[in-house]
């Protein structure tokens, strides 16, 4: 399935999406594809995967030392699209990359998103492209059908955000803070009031990410929007080995 079937289905039967946020590498290749399986079978909606990078403006400690083990780890982008492209056909889950800019222009843009699309990969997210710029890596993405997804901050003008998403596709990612991914302990009123700002004028699922991290959180967001990323408590569980709660929070 790919996004849009996905959040159409999610939407018809009145649920809201959960998508887990996992950096690659962290742990090694072998678990990455153990990962990927466990997150499908828990019933993720979508997975997004981080790319680690040495510089990730945009991260928290979590996500910061999740993605430095990957790269002690020797990490590598061809590494991880060889592990990708094993464990597409063994899962639904839609796959969304999220990388910074760099690796990609290091990589190669067209390499890249030949790669992306041989390993089954429905949407890229990159936080440091700004939108002004984004033909640099949409126009070859556009080609294969692979979705740029925009972010929007509760600092984006809503003319703004109007404009982006009327070009978007796949969903809209509505950073729910003003700061670096991680936990937080909980969201004023404005936050919500935000959501559901975006919610009006965007013509896309919005999705709402950074600092979720409990059930409780989970449903509040899924009250004013279409669904949850959750990053950083993911990755924490996920390397402390509490399945359990995993499973508790994508259901929530
Ligand atoms: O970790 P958090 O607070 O749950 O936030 C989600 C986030 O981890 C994930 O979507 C993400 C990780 N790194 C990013 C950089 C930019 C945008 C989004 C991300």
């Amino acid at each position: 399935m790919n996004i849009n079937d996905v959040l159409n289905k999610l939407r018809e039967t009145g649920r809201k999406a959960f998508v887990p946020y996992i950096m690659a590498g962290d742990g090694g290749m072998e678990k990455l594809k153990e990962n990927i399986r466990f997150l499908d079978e828990a019933g993720a909606s979508i997975l997004e995967i981080g790319i680690p990078f040495s510089d990730p403006v945009a991260d928290g400690p979590t996500i910061q030392r999740a993605g430095k083990r990957a790269l002690d780890n020797g990490t590598t982008l061809e590494g991880i699209f060889q592990a990708l492209t094993e464990v597409r056909q063994q899962v639904e889950v839609p796959f969304v990359l999220m990388t910074y800019l760099n690796p990609v222009l290091a990589f190669g843009v067209e390499r890249f998103v030949e790669r992306c699309q041989g390993a089954g990969v429905s949407g890229i997210i990159v936080p440091d492209l700004p939108y002004e710029e984004k033909s640099i890596v949409s126009d070859a993405l556009e080609r294969v059908g692979i979705a740029l997804i925009p972010l929007v901050t509760l600092t984006s003008p809503l003319e703004r955000i109007a404009k982006i998403t009327e070009e978007a596709q796949g969903f809209i990612y509505a950073v729910t803070v003003t700061g670096v991914t991680g936990a937080r302990r909980d969201f004023a009123q404005s936050q919500f009031d935000y959501l559901r700002r975006v919610k009006e004028v965007a013509h896309l699922p919005v999705l709402a990410g950074f600092g979720i991290s409990t059930p409780e959180q989970v449903r509040e967001m899924g009250d004013v929007c279409d669904g949850v990323v959750v990053g950083s408590r993911i990755i924490e569980l996920l390397e402390q080995g509490r399945y359990g709660e995993i499973r508790e929070l994508i259901g929530s």
